[in-house]
């Protein structure tokens, strides 16, 4: 049955007006001021609202092995706290065990996946261990849709790979025409400074954030960029959170090379102060770590110069339990904190709201920017005639309060408890259906469906 969006103020990363926006099986077929109505349409009066493209995470870890346990959220439970969010689509991270194939972790995250996830999906392909065996894999992971390529600098012994494997990635995923991604921090600094932490005794949340100062991301950042450099290949930086790293995008810029940069809103709204409070602060520990306000400042400005193109989340949840782990040795803290519900309801009250971004800019960071960069775009990212109908309506007068009592991660904190957000995602549609309406779930387990990326950058 067509649905008819009628009224609403229509904005994508290059138009804003009033529209009426139709939409017949799973895409948008038409768009105009007065259409007219098909019989048997269902009519959504949009007079008074926002209505923007899905919003796209492109950064999730969803029942992730990490630090000997799992992030709590599944693909159903994930997927569904995204869509009440207005996220319509989401990129998780295949992590590959060293010493096994991209192949076996990439059935496994299959696995996870596939016939569970509510809204849509795609994977990023994370390279542990870069061999012959596994450099022989990469063509056939790219034909089929996963283009992008995640190198950790961090996490030795279990993630982590050296500058030697680095280079061989990029220039083996260039030869594809993929994407390589980084988590830029310098993985030996770290775990130097962890061990000098715990020697000394020093075993509160906060010691996790010292273990991590600026410089080790600033550092590795720009290691990054100049191996991309020297390869030739596009570069892409994932939750970025400081000045120092972003200072190394702008160095590359100079040079006229692409580098893109990701951050993710909690490094926009959320300081370091959070880690002084005792164990409170484990809540809050993930990696990178949140930095101080001078930082914030940055990210915004980086949005805005376009220098920082996309906004994600890193969403990793833990239980508390399983933060407990921790408890008296930050180190085993697993890392990481829930955020995919909220991203885009957060950024429009903090970020368009408070007038430090346009409505546009939210657009393109929250959406149309990953759909670009990451092969998805015009199908994901826009409104437009023959797009996917992903469609989120904003009431952007509706103050709301966030709470674990009422999300629906499944998570049993939230980092932004009672916190009052101006703007509210009222319907989300997802491939043509409402998916969300008042508050409720209208699409079930199993409809969010693999999305296949092409090869198209930014
Ligand atoms: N970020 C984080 O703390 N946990 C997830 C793994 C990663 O992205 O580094
Ligand atoms: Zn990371
Ligand atoms: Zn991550």
């Amino acid at each position: 049955m067509p649905i008819l969006l009628q009224n609403g103020r229509v904005v994508t990363a290059d138009s804003d007006g009033i529209c009426d926006i139709l939409v017949e099986g799973e895409q948008i077929v038409a768009l105009g001021r007065h259409l007219p109505v098909p019989a048997d349409t269902t009519v959504l009066d949009c007079t008074g609202k926002i209505v923007v493209p899905g919003g796209i995470d492109p950064h999730v870890h969803l029942e992730m092995p990490f630090m000997g346990t799992f992030s709590s959220d599944t693909y159903e439970t994930g997927t569904r706290a995204a869509l009440h969010g207005g996220t319509t689509t989401v990129i998780d991270f295949v992590l590959q065990k060293q010493g096994h194939s991209l192949r076996a972790a990439l059935e496994e995250w299959q696995g996870r996946a596939t016939g569970n996830a509510v809204g849509d999906y795609s994977f990023h392909l994370a390279v542990t261990d870069f061999n012959e065996n596994t450099k022989a894999e990469i063509a056939e992971i790219v034909a089929e849709g996963i283009t992008s390529f995640k190198a950790f600098m961090a996490y030795k012994g279990s993630l982590m790979i050296d500058d030697a494997q680095l280079i061989g990635l990029m220039q083996e995923v260039k030869k594809h025409g993929g994407l390589v991604t980084a988590h830029a921090t310098n993985g030996d600094v770290i775990d130097s400074l962890i061990a000098q932490h715990r020697a000394a005794g020093q075993l509160a949340p906060l010691y996790h954030y010292l273990s991590q100062p600026e410089v080790t991301e600033a550092e590795a950042s720009g290691r990054f960029a100049d191996l991309a450099n020297y390869a030739g290949t596009e570069a892409y930086i994932v939750h970025m959170t400081c000045e120092g790293a972003l200072n190394q995008v702008r160095h590359a810029t100079r040079r006229n090379q692409r580098v893109l940069a990701e951050t993710c809103i909690q490094y926009l709204l959320l300081d370091a102060s959070l880690y002084q409070h005792d164990f409170e602060g484990a809540k809050v520990v993930m990696s990178p770590p949140l930095r101080e306000k001078k930082d914030q400042t940055a990210l915004w400005a980086g949005l805005n110069q376009g220098l920082v193109q996309v906004v994600g989340t890193d969403h990793c949840p833990f239980l508390w339990e399983q933060k407990l782990a921790g408890k008296d040795d930050f180190s085993k803290i697993p890392n990481g904190h829930p955020a995919v519900e909220h991203r885009m309801e957060l950024l429009f009250s903090e970020g368009v709201g408070d007038g430090k971004i346009t409505l546009q800019r939210f657009v393109e960071v929250t959406s149309t920017n990953a759909a670009k960069i990451f092969g998805m775009f015009p199908r994901k990212g826009t409104i437009s005639i023959g797009a996917d109908a992903d469609l989120v309506v904003i009431d952007p007068a509706k103050k709301h309060v966030i709470s674990a009592a009422t999300h629906h991660m499944n998570v049993d904190y939230s980092a932004y408890e009672g916190w009052e957000v101006t703007g509210k995602v009222e319907t989300v549609l997802l491939r043509g259906q409402v998916a969300v309406a008042a508050g409720e779930t209208k699409v079930a387990k199993g409809y969010g469906q693999f999305i296949k990326r092409s090869k198209t950058a930014f």
